[in-house]
């Protein structure tokens, strides 16, 4: 298993945040962590990442590619990540092209010249017409869609075998948002998407688990979970999915 989780429990003191909770990702497999506001889905992922915030308490058993969350060799190389807002994931003071031949520098040791082609490829990959012009770009001068589709190559520049994505459209226009999904979709290896909105979860993701208080509420395939929602939940959530973009 690719990603595994068991008994995970986050508490904030004597407050339980999130668990306890179960969730395992195979190689290959596409899963989506839905819930509304608060319930706990950036944490579970945090604790995937090993990104827990140091003032709480993590505990539970959580294991990607078979080692501990957070060891440094998995970062990049094992589990890439993109967030809901690219400004964090992009240094703004360096071009394009630099910040995408760092990792596969880092993980690959690939000489400058290779990391830049690399970093060429994957600007086309990720449905840049212009590479080049991309590649030396700050990223100040790139629209919200455009960085964040340069934070995707980023997540994804060190080749890992899965991708973890945190609300990564939530800030894009509903164009932008309907791009980025569809690179999602296209290039990662596995993934564990969370979104408060069913729609973009059912876009990407072959099963689905409901979050609520920090629980898995309802769990399934996201087509069946979509056909005869359970749990009060999972159905407000289908429902609003259905009324459209939030
Ligand atoms: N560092 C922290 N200290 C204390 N409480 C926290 C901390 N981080 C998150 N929480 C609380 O933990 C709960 C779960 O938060 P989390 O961010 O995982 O929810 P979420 O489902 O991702 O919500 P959203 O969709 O709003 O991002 C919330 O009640 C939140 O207020």
């Amino acid at each position: 298993m690719l990603v595994e989780v068991t008994g995970l429990a986050v508490t904030a003191g004597d407050r339980r945040l999130v668990g306890p909770l179960d969730l395992a990702v195979a190689e290959g497999e596409r899963v989506g962590l839905v819930g509304p506001s608060g319930s706990g889905k950036s944490l579970t992922v945090a604790a995937v990442l090993g990104e827990v915030p140091a003032d709480l308490r993590v505990s539970g058993a959580v294991r990607v590619a078979g080692r501990p969350a957070g060891d440094p060799s998995l970062r990049g190389r094992v589990a890439g990540a993109l967030f809901q807002d690219s400004a964090t994931a992009l240094d703004p003071l360096a071009r394009v092209g630099a910040q995408l031949a760092g990792p596969a520098r880092r993980l690959h040791a690939l000489t400058r010249a290779a990391a830049r082609v690399q970093a060429r490829e994957d600007l086309a990959r990720l449905g840049f017409a212009d590479p080049e012009d991309v590649a030396r770009a700050w990223p100040a001068t790139l629209s919200g869609g455009q960085r964040q589709r340069v934070a995707l190559a980023l997540a994804l520049a060190g080749r890992p075998r899965l991708l973890v994505a945190d609300e990564p459209t939530t800030a894009l226009d509903t164009v932008s948002q309907a791009a980025v999904l569809d690179l999602v979709d296209r290039l990662a290896p596995a993934l564990l998407l969370v979104s408060h909105d069913l729609a973009v979860v059912a876009r990407c993701c072959t099963r689905v688990l409901v979050l609520s208080d920090g629980r898995v509420v309802e769990e399934g395939a996201t087509a069946a979970v979509l056909a005869a929602p359970q749990h009060p939940v999972t159905r407000a959530l289908v429902a609003a999915a259905r009324a459209g973009p939030s």
